[in-house]
């Protein structure tokens, strides 16, 4: 479980970030929702330890993320950013290959369980036929199916992704998400996501943070916090709610 106590991330003399008092368990599907620069990133950075509070602390399992040793927090969480690093002269396979960095032994060799959890991301997310291929050259949507690929590949307890779907056309979305829905319920691994798709948040969200202007506006289990008025005072715009027609879920109508 993550616990964020009186966190304040400060910038240009401006809190961007100001959080007193947030948990967010470890097993969950947990998606954070909010209007661009409504501090999403810097929450999820702030949980991942890429960035530091300025004041407060975030703990991980009852103990600061700052005090982790980089590989055993990777160990347990994975984090893929929101803008995916240049990897020039990897192919797709040894892309996905460091997500194995944080389990590799001290004498740095790769063995068959290494391999086994590389071949199993690669089948999940259908990219057998480009496993060969220059991870720099491939499509916008194929290149971050390549970096999800290589944090399932990492088999940490949790999995935090900024973004993961805005580059993928709606087949790649939808596939995505039902790879994160399995991660989460056959393989018990915990969700954070960053969306900013209001239908796959009312489709795939179990827990819902939402930001706005760097604050929590709302947070709680999706079914009860999702409302069309939350929502429509978290965007500042009118958004309306219908039921589904097949699916148990509500859909958005702008
Ligand atoms: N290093 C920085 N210096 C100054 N301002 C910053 C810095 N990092 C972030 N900000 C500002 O903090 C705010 C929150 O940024 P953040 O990236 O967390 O927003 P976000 O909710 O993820 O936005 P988006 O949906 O557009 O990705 C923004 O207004 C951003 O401009």
């Amino acid at each position: 479980m993550y616990r964020l106590t009186d966190v304040e991330v400060i910038r240009d003399g401006k809190k961007i970030l100001n959080v007193p008092d947030l948990t967010i368990a470890a097993g969950d599907f947990t998606v954070v929702l909010g209007h661009n620069g409504s501090g999403k990133s810097t929450l999820v950075k702030l949980l991942a330890a890429e960035l530091q509070a300025d004041h407060g602390s975030v703990a991980w399992q009852d103990k600061p993320v700052t005090d982790y040793n980089k590989k055993i927090l990777a160990q347990q969480v994975a984090y893929l950013p929101q803008k995916l690093p240049e990897v020039s002269g990897l192919n797709v396979e040894e892309l996905i290959r460091l997500g194995r960095y944080p389990w590799r032994g001290a004498l740095g060799r790769w063995n068959d369980e290494d391999q086994k959890y590389i071949d199993q991301a690669i089948n999940q997310t259908g990219l057998a036929a480009l496993r060969q291929h220059l991870a720099d050259e491939l499509s916008g949507g194929e290149r971050q199916r390549a970096w999800i690929a290589m944090l399932l590949a990492q088999q940490s307890g949790l999995l935090i992704l900024d973004e993961p779907t805005s580059a993928l056309d709606i087949q790649y979305q939808i596939q995505v998400m039902e790879l994160l829905k399995a991660v989460n319920q056959i393989n018990q691994r915990g969700i954070v996501v960053i969306l900013h798709d209001l239908n796959l948040a009312l489709r795939y969200a179990s827990q819902v943070i939402a930001l706005k202007q760097g604050e929590v506006l709302f947070t709680g289990e999706a079914k009860t916090v999702l409302t069309a008025e939350n929502l429509s005072q978290l965007y500042n715009t009118e958004i309306q709610l219908i039921p589904h027609p097949t699916r148990s879920e509500q859909v958005v109508i702008l």
